[in-house]
């Protein structure tokens, strides 16, 4: 006996088209190559969830934690050393996470110290850069 109602058609497409959908948000171009970098030794996701845990990623003074940030501010912090980046609102020190981004390191440093939601959003819409900065948020941007 069959569950599937009478009504209902079901189709099965080639597993080569099954992923990703072509609606999904993991398609941002039909033509666009992967540009993933080579990470070093140790920098996988897990290894950033340990760090980032063990480590204070954060860089500042506890007391003045969260800070408000204006934008003039957060300019100063562009370099890989003292990296900060704002996404949707929050500020994020994100120089420890830096060696560990999928990216690579020099298209983060091209937005460092600025509000890079937009183009995080083109992208990589799907990553929850929240969870992954959770330990690196500092503060919120101002205007
Ligand atoms: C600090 C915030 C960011 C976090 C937490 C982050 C996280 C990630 C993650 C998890 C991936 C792997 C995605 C996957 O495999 O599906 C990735 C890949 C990538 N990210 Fe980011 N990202 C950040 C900022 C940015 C920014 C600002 C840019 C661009 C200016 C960027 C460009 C890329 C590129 C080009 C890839 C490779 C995508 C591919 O597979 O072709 N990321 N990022």
């Amino acid at each position: 006996m069959s569950r599937v109602p009478p009504n209902i058609r079901v189709s099965f497409t080639e597993p080569s088209q099954t992923f990703p959908l072509p609606d999904s948000q993991q398609v941002v171009s039909s033509n666009r190559k992967r540009e993933k970098v080579r990470l070093s030794p140790n920098h996988s996701a897990l290894h950033w969830e340990r760090y980032k845990h063990a480590n204070n990623v954060k860089n500042i003074d506890p007391s003045s934690y969260p800070i408000r940030i204006d934008k003039i501010e957060l300019a100063k912090h562009n370099k890989i050393d003292d990296c900060w980046m704002s996404l949707g609102g929050k500020i994020f020190n994100i120089t420890s996470y830096l060696n560990y981004h999928p990216g690579g390191v020099d298209i983060l440093l091209k937005h460092a110290g600025k509000d890079a939601t937009a183009i995080f959003m083109k992208y990589h819409r799907w990553v929850n850069f929240e969870r992954i900065l959770n330990e690196c948020f500092i503060g919120f941007l101002v205007s």
